[in-house]
């Protein structure tokens, strides 16, 4: 069974003078998540906000009832060292942890007190997620091979398995960038292998983009710019969702 359409506007392109506002908004025009771009001005040169933010647009959107369910908060952690952010996220009100690929790798401190050298992995890292009580994503930008997720998809623990993998359409660190059709891909081959897999784009997604996008087997779209600049955002979300449902009911 294809996993369903989950449309996740991008709050990188609200209005941040009125983020509550605007994420209940954007939940009650369609909306099934909110993608919540965390950066780091290390990871990618550009800075956004922490979990006292985080904190505070949850009070603004009520908690998920089940897994995956609307109001979910799926943080894209654009972070330097991801470990030491977990707990101050679930904390938060944080229900997808989405850390990058390419920094999993970072020194384990587990708060930001915390000193530590030792070394982590994506697998750990996913495990120590879920042991916190949230989902676990992995990203990948578009340098990055697909091929690094075999193994962790593969991985004997089901907790080191990952609920979502996020393939990166733009280089990540800025909204309002052009699609990038050359990662799709990666997309065809994760959905060809993993056909109840949740797999997220990010970069670029709209009106018109999303049909290749669902083509390829994205199920899960973030939607910034073309969500919060439309005259209409509840029609652009339909819009997005029924690209999916129409891919889904070919399978
Ligand atoms: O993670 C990122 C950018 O790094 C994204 O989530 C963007 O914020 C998406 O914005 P649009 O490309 O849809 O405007
Ligand atoms: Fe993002």
């Amino acid at each position: 069974m294809a996993p369903k359409a989950i449309i996740a506007p991008s709050i990188l392109s609200a209005d941040f003078a009125s983020l509550g506002h605007d994420c209940s908004k954007t939940i009650s025009q369609g909306a099934d998540w909110l993608h919540v771009d965390i950066m780091d001005g290390h990871f990618v040169p550009n800075l956004t906000w922490g979990p006292p933010i985080v904190a505070k647009i949850r009070g603004h959107v009520d908690k998920p009832t089940e897994a995956y369910g609307k109001g979910t908060f799926d943080c894209h952690m654009m972070i330097a060292e991801p470990k030491k952010w977990v707990k101050e996220f679930k904390k938060a009100g944080c229900d997808l942890y989405c850390f990058h690929y390419e920094a999993a790798f970072s020194t384990a401190a587990e708060s930001p007190e915390a000193k530590s050298d030792e070394k982590t992995s994506p697998k750990e890292l996913i495990k120590y997620i879920h042991n916190q009580g949230m989902l676990a994503g992995i990203a990948l930008k578009p340098a990055t091979s697909v091929d690094v997720l075999w193994e962790i998809l593969e991985s004997e623990d089901p907790k080191e398995r990952p609920d979502m993998v996020l393939i990166m359409t733009v280089e990540p660190g800025f909204g309002g960038q052009k699609f990038m059709a050359s990662e799709l891909p990666k997309v065809q081959e994760l959905r060809k292998r993993y056909p109840e897999l949740n797999i997220e784009v990010d970069g670029g997604l709209g009106p018109a983009t999303i049909d290749q996008a669902a083509d390829a087997g994205a199920n899960v779209i973030v939607a910034g710019s073309a969500v919060f600049g439309a005259q209409d955002p509840s029609e652009v979300i339909a819009l997005l969702r029924e690209a999916v449902e129409k891919r889904n009911g070919k399978l």
